[in-house]
């Protein structure tokens, strides 16, 4: 059995890199302290329930698994929080991540597929952003995974650590067959807030910002299904295996939504209006992203299948109104 650990494997976008690792016939174990996770989301492989910041507990999983690889998604995931309160995002994902390389490095140089993301670009100047743009990370979150990665190439560089860094755009939407989604009752994120909102299910969405330079004022960023995302997983796995070396690839649609388009989205999805409630920007968030997604197409053969705005929308909408949490 080929054995993937899979850290932060209990959360939102690893429980769907679990189940599409499962599906390819690989077998997922999910390393994950369930601070955001939820283990009723762990089912296509054991839980290994720990601190990845934990060397101990790290060394003991690689002994009692040997896996194939790594691929490393537990962090401290919000943008906002990290600027307001950064301890904790240094600590998982600056501690977390090192003490995982670490752990995969002296468990022979075992590959690693990193979960970054498009802050660790901030303000970018042209778009869409290339993988060789500049990095002007714009939040402690942003700065925190570009620390990662650039820990990983050095890690490359001089033992021979093998990586692949995914930048993700905006992770967004559910699995198609409905079995598992985001905690969507407590997600500081935009479009379950709207969904929320539009059905009555949380309080009226609050709009950050309506004076940036984009057509309609509000930010804009670039919405990628989760699917396709734990799908360049695999194939990300494949390269590393074939021993193809270390990898930076944006994922994202290739598409830049402002918030204003998406809330059009989720109200001709739902059929329901999304209360708003415009706000100031909100501090650590980049005016305007989106992807060139050349790279990941040439190199691993993905494309974005299931990210149309719409498919988005009404496969997070639909995993909502399953479970109003
Ligand atoms: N959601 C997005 O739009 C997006 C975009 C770009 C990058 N990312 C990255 O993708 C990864 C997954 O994000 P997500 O949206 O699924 O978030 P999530 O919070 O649902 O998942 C993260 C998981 O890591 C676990 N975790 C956190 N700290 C841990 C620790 N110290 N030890 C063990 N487990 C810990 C949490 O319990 C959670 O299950 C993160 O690395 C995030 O930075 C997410
Ligand atoms: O209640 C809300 C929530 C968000 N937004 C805006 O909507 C946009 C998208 O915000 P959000 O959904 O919170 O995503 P990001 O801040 O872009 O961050 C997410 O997407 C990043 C990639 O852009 C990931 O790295 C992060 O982990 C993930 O939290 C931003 O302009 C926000 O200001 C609002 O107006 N109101």
């Amino acid at each position: 059995m080929s054995i993937i650990l899979v850290t932060g494997g209990a959360g939102y976008i690893g429980s769907h890199v679990c189940k599409t690792l499962a599906s390819s016939g690989y077998s997922p174990v999910a390393c994950d302290d369930l601070s955001n996770g939820r283990e009723a989301h762990v089912r296509w492989g054991p839980l290994e329930r720990g601190d990845i910041t934990d060397a101990d507990w790290l060394a003991g999983v690689f002994a009692r698994h040997r896996p194939e690889a790594v691929m490393h998604l537990a962090a401290y995931a919000d943008v906002g929080s990290s600027v307001t309160d950064p301890s904790p995002c240094y600590e998982a994902n600056v501690a977390g991540t090192l003490a995982v390389t670490e752990a995969a490095r002296h468990n022979g140089n075992c590959p690693i597929v990193f979960s970054s993301t498009c802050a660790v670009y901030g303000d970018a100047p042209a778009l869409p952003v290339t993988e060789t743009s500049a990095t002007a990370p714009v939040s402690p979150y942003g700065t925190t995974k570009l620390i990662g990665e650039q820990a990983l190439r050095h890690y490359d560089a001089a033992y021979g650590l093998p990586s692949v860094v995914l930048r993700y755009f905006n992770a967004a939407g559910a699995d198609p067959d409905g079995e598992i989604g985001e905690r969507h009752a407590t997600s500081s994120l935009a479009i379950p807030k709207a969904i929320r909102a539009a059905l009555g299910l949380g309080p009226a969405f609050k709009l950050f910002g309506t004076d940036y330079g984009t057509a309609d004022g509000t930010a804009m960023r670039d919405y990628v299904h989760v699917a396709d995302i734990a799908d360049a997983h695999l194939r990300a796995l494949d390269h590393l295996q074939a021993g193809r070396g270390s990898l930076t690839l944006n994922l994202g649609s290739g598409r830049g939504v402002t918030v204003r388009e998406l809330l059009n989205a989720i109200e001709a999805v739902t059929g329901r209006p999304v209360p708003i409630e415009p706000r100031p920007r909100r501090s650590g968030d980049p005016a305007a992203l989106y992807a060139n997604i050349e790279r990941a197409t040439d190199v691993l053969g993905w494309t974005p299948a299931n990210s149309d705005l719409h498919g988005i929308v009404a496969s997070a909408a639909a995993w909502i109104e399953k479970s109003p949490g």
